[in-house]
């Protein structure tokens, strides 16, 4: 029987995460957020050593950089910078209370030796609000990054940038309603767009997968994909069910403890495309 999808081809990739040394919910800048809620973070350390261990297991490199005591969202790596060919835009966080994190990120990719290292001018989450699919960047907005920062994006990688609009508070990242499959699918949870966005995002990935709000609401959708295997939280069944019928793999994991600070595997995720 003929396949019915094209084979899907795992890349190594090369990605930065932080420990959660110093993770705890001692405030609230999202509506997941709960600070009376008690958190475990030995709990959250050891979740997140069996995610690295995962992403070494699968092939891929993992880099680290050194949390900073007071800065307990520092897990959330995705938010630090948007990396493309060696060029780094360090995030400009919109609430002062991660403002230091991007410091810490200049001077991570400063010693790193990457090519141009430049502190957004304009607030921009990093790849909580950029996805990278092939050569076309997804760029949220709404509730973090600013429409602004889509430009500077664009003239600093010179990658087409297609700008979408989230409406739904508890999905304020772009990467909480979408995550990108490989290098020209995506799956996404259209309710989280405003009309026109969505419409977009249809007429260019027809075939997409897509989430229900079950699945958008234990955060299936802050998923890493290599091309094939896909981590995701192990609560989203249906949708890894719908990543299985699509051909990819999914592969469960459990950040509990994270997503009390409104994070998933993604989140803790920064992709480095160092070339
Ligand atoms: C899309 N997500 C969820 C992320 N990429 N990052 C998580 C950031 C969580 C942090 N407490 C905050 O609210 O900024």
């Amino acid at each position: 029987m003929p396949n019915r999808f094209p084979e899907r081809v795992a890349r190594p990739r090369r990605y930065l995460m932080c420990p959660p040394t110093y993770f705890t919910v001692e405030y609230a800048i999202n509506p997941w957020m709960d600070p009376e809620q008690p958190t475990d973070t030995g709990l959250a350390v050891r979740q997140w050593e069996r995610l690295r261990a995962l992403y070494e297991q699968l092939g891929h490199t993992v880099e680290l950089i050194d949390p900073v005591p007071g800065l307990p969202d520092m897990v959330y790596t995705a938010n630090g910078a948007t990396v493309l060919g060696g060029q780094v835009l360090v995030a400009t966080f919109r609430h002062r209370e991660r403002a230091a994190e991007s410091d810490a990120h200049q001077a991570w990719f400063q010693a790193g030796g990457y090519r141009e290292v430049r502190r957004a001018a304009y607030v921009n989450e990093g790849e909580g609000d950029h996805l990278l699919v092939g050569r076309r960047l997804l760029a949220g907005s709404g509730f973090r990054t600013e429409p602004a920062a889509h430009a500077e994006v664009r003239e600093l990688f010179g990658v087409q940038v297609l700008s979408l609009t989230l409406v739904d508070p508890r999905f304020y990242h772009l990467d909480t309603a979408m995550a990108v499959l490989d290098d020209d699918q995506i799956m996404y949870y259209p309710e989280a767009f405003t009309p026109d966005s969505q419409a977009l995002l249809r007429s260019l990935y027809p075939d997409a997968v897509l989430a229900d709000r079950e699945d958008a609401e234990v955060f299936g959708l802050n998923a890493v994909s290599d091309g094939r295997r896909v981590l995701l939280p192990e609560a989203a069944k249906s949708l890894a069910g719908r990543l299985s019928d699509a051909g990819f793999e999914p592969i469960p994991v459990d950040l509990s403890e994270l997503f009390k600070g409104g994070g998933g595997p993604k989140c803790c995720t920064l992709e480095l495309r160092p070339v």
